[in-house]
Order: C-alpha cells, then structure tokens, then sequence
C-alpha cells in the first residue's frame, strides 16, 4: 500500500435489513495517524459502518477498502493489522488478565510483534490487577481490558465502538492519553464511536456526522463550529460587574467593546460554540430539512 493511500477509503456505501435501508451513501477516507470520531443519533448505523470496515458485517453496496484490502475479502495476516474493541467483549470469565492477554498475543505474533504484556497492562492501567481472574473486575476495569485486548497485536488500524462507557474520571483521561499515544507515536489510524462529545472534540482530527443514511459533516470540530456559524460565548468584567454576550463574530465584538470602553474591561474570556452546539444544530437543520423535504414530497404524491 503507497504512503499516501488512504487507510480507510469509503464510497457510497449502503447497507439495508430487510426492506430497511440504513446506509443509503456512506463516503470518507482516513489516512495514517489520524482520529475520527463518528457521531449520530442512535440507530444511526454506526455501528453498522464499523461492523462493515471490520470484516463482520457483509454490505449491501458500495466499495470498502481498509489497509488497501477489501473486508469482505480479507485475510488473516489483514486481520492481524486490525484492532477491534466492540460494545461488550465475549466473556473470557476465568482466565487472568495477564494470561489472556498472553495467549491473545501469540495470536499475531506470526505476522507482527505485539505489544510487550506488561507494557500494555500498564498502559491501560490495569496494573494491580494483572493477576485477577476477568469475572472479579469492575465494569470499568472490564472496558479496560476490552480495549488492552484490541490492541495487544499493535494494530494499523483501531476501531473503537463507545470505548469509554463506564469509565470512571481518571480512567476516562488516563484512555484519552492512549488514545492521542496510539496516533502520534505509532501512527495508528482511529475510528470510534461516542455520544461523548467532549470526548470526540478532545480525541478526534476529524467529526464524522451519520444521519439519515449518510455523511452530513466531515470536518474538524473547529471547521464545523464555523460551517454552522456556532455562537461563542464572550465573558468580561467591568468596574466590577459581569457581563456575558453570545456572538457569531467574537473577534469583532470583542474589538468594538475595546473600541468603546478600553482600559476598563478585565477577565476577558471567549469560549467558542462546543461540538455538542454544532452537533445539534447540524442535527436539527438536517431533520428539519429531511421533513420539509418529506412534506414536499406528500404534497407532490397528493395532488
Ligand atoms: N442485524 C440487524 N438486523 C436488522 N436491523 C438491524 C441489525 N443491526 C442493526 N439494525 C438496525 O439498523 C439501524 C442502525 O443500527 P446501528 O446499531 O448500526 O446504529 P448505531 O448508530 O450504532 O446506534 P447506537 O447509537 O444506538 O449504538 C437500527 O435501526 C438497528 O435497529
């Protein structure tokens, strides 16, 4: 596969259950190295999309490539490139955690040199457990081995379906750090899946947006905020009172207010529209397109 050949290369695809269609035109690409998260509403087909790029799920239509491999086709030595950490794992209740992990590892070693066991414990912190049988962890530490056992072989690729479910704070940053590990220093490409959007702002390169069968948004959280022209929100203090003002164009408020009152304002602060005011906005715009559009269309079917 060329340097520049994208990891993960999607085009119009579709999926349809029964007489449903899901997917009706699903199209990105991901190079090296990059995080995307792929947001939408539930029932978006998300999960559907993953299953597809993972080789689990035959698709209805439309060309997949990951790794310069069609899924559908793949081989195992193409398996072994690929990291998977699905919704809940299979139960593994009475083997120790280090001992999985171990067996798991030998799985990849005929193609590639998997992750060093106790480095991977450590980096998923699960340390101090190492030792304990899978069914005595917590919820929590259970998603932690989840996501140690999708990257034990080093993967190219990592697909993560709603990794952080049950985390708790500290394990929830402590994955976030792994994560922006995994993309810088081993060039691991990412795709994962959240209805965290603090957590998809702070992980990704880019914001995948599923809705109505297909890609609404692509883009980087601070391309989209500016696509949907997202108010920021600007704080300041003046002779000791607070004021806040909502805007789309905060540069420019702010240069008139220095403009108008100079030396008397302090604590100035500009907080711009978070993804989870894109996200709904783009959500909303586009639902209330698709109803017009479902209205128009009876109107039409009526006359
Ligand atoms: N095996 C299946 N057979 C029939 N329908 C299915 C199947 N799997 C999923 N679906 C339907 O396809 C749609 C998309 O499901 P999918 O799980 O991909 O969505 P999602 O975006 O991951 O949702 P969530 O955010 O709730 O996890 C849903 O309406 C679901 O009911």
């Amino acid at each position: 596969m060329a340097g520049d050949e994208p990891v993960l290369d999607v085009r119009d695809l579709r999926m349809r259950y029964g007489t449903t269609d899901v997917l009706t035109g699903v199209n990105f690409q991901a190079h090296r190295g990059e995080v995307l998260a792929l947001l939408g509403p539930n029932g978006a087909g998300k999960t559907t999309t993953i299953e597809i790029l993972e080789g689990f799920r035959m698709r209805s239509a439309g060309e997949v490539s990951v790794l310069g491999s069609d899924p559908a086709h793949a081989d195992e030595r193409w398996r072994a490139r690929l990291g998977v950490v699905l919704q809940s794992w299979r139960d593994h209740g009475k083997w120790r955690i280090r001992d999985l992990l171990g067996h798991l590892a030998t799985f990849y070693e005929p193609y590639q040199k998997p992750w060093d066991i106790d480095e991977l414990v450590n980096a998923v912190g699960l340390a101090e457990h190492a030792h304990k049988r899978v069914n005595k962890l917590s919820g929590g530490q259970r998603r932690r081995l989840d996501v140690a056992i999708g990257i034990v072989g080093k993967p190219d690729v990592l697909f993560l379906d709603e990794p952080t479910v049950g985390f708790d704070p500290a394990a929830r940053r402590e994955f976030h750090d792994l994560v922006h590990r995994l993309a810088d220093d081993e060039d691991t490409t990412i795709l994962l899946t959240t209805h965290d959007l603090a957590e998809a702002e702070k992980l990704a390169d880019r914001i995948l947006i599923l809705a109505g069968g297909s890609v609404i948004a692509d883009g980087s959280a601070d391309q989209l905020s500016l696509e949907m022209s997202t108010e920021s929100e600007v704080k300041w203090t003046m002779r000791g009172q607070r004021f806040v003002h909502a805007t789309t164009e905060a540069t420019k408020f702010v240069h008139d207010l220095f403009k108008q009152h100079g030396d008397d304002i302090g604590d100035l602060e500009v907080r711009r529209g978070s993804l989870e005011d894109t996200y709904m906005a783009m959500v909303v715009a586009f639902e209330s397109g698709q109803h017009e559009k479902a209205a128009r269309e009876f109107v039409e079917v009526t006359r």
